[in-house]
């Protein structure tokens, strides 16, 4: 059997974290270095103690994983991502690459991304299920097979996520703008807003414990087409993001996509 790859986790006690090592200490292929927290109060998850956040960069050069998840907030995983980039710059280390899942980066968010790719591996990807790569994937056949068609797209999440829209529902309406002819995005609709034919209605639904669902739906005035997601349980994610990690451990840097852990 091969060496299982060591993989740190920060944002360790949130709705993701814990999935995450949940997943990564349920298989073979994977042992947990470290996991971080901002404000740790000797927690353990799932037998990890939780270290604090302030620790992040001395942990990259004690422990040396081969990869970090991060699914916290864009502000954090931009410090994280410059940490990995940093002690790899050090060179003294085993490069980690940083996977992550975090959403509602804005544009120079990205560009840290972007820029840290430079010098490790960094894969983004705004969800980590199968069954969305499958949908991304037809979201555009059906939005050429159909032109002309109303096209509007449904969000559904939990009461505490941040960002809208999800960063799911921004990959999906990008593969939908980039296979057909359309308007503006029209975000919500009240009062007197009869919609315009070319424009994409886009709508969040924030309630619940909702996992997550997205919804696109196709229509003309005899028929419609409805493509829908949904996860059943916030596993699904942290399993695909271990599988990203544990083959990106040891890529060249890059960008990388959910996309080349699927096809690889
Ligand atoms: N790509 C995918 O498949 C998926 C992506 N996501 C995305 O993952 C992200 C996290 O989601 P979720 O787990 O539900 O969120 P939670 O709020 O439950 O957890 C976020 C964690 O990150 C920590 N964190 C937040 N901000 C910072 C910061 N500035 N510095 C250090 N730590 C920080 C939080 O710590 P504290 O408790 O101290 O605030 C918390 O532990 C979101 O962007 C979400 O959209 C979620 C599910 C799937
Ligand atoms: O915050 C969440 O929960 C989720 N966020 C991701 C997104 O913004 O697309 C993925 C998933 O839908 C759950």
């Amino acid at each position: 059997m091969t060496e299982p790859i060591h993989i740190g986790v920060t944002g360790a006690t949130g709705r993701m974290g814990r999935e995450v090592i949940a997943a990564a200490t349920d298989r073979d292929d994977c042992a947990v270095a470290f996991a971080v927290n901002r404000e740790p109060d000797g927690e353990t998850v799932d037998g990890v103690a939780v270290e604090p956040a302030a620790e992040f960069g001395s942990l990259l050069t004690s422990r040396e994983p081969d990869a970090v998840i991060d699914f916290t907030g864009p502000e954090s995983a931009t410090e994280y991502v410059q940490a990995c980039a940093d002690a790899d710059a050090g060179g003294d280390t085993t490069t980690t690459a940083f996977v992550t899942g975090t959403t509602g980066f804005d544009d120079d968010q990205l560009a840290v991304l972007e820029s840290a790719a430079e010098s490790i591996p960094v894969l983004h990807a705004p969800n980590f299920a199968r069954g969305v790569q499958a949908l991304v994937n037809v979201v555009g056949d059906a939005v050429q097979n159909l032109p002309g068609y109303d096209v509007e797209l449904v969000e559904a999440h939990h009461n505490a996520k941040r960002d809208a829209p999800s960063g799911t529902a921004n990959r999906l309406l990008d593969e939908i703008e980039a296979n057909g002819e359309f308007g503006d995005r029209t975000h919500g609709r009240e009062g007197e807003a009869p919609r315009e034919e070319d424009e994409i209605g886009v709508h969040a639904i924030r309630a619940g414990n909702i996992t997550g669902e997205h919804e696109i739906i196709l229509a003309s005035n005899h028929e419609e087409v409805r493509l829908t997601h949904r996860a059943e349980d916030r596993g699904v994610f942290a399993v695909g993001a271990v599988d990203a990690a544990v083959w990106i451990a040891g890529a060249k840097a890059g960008n990388y996509d959910f996309v080349d852990v699927i096809d690889a």
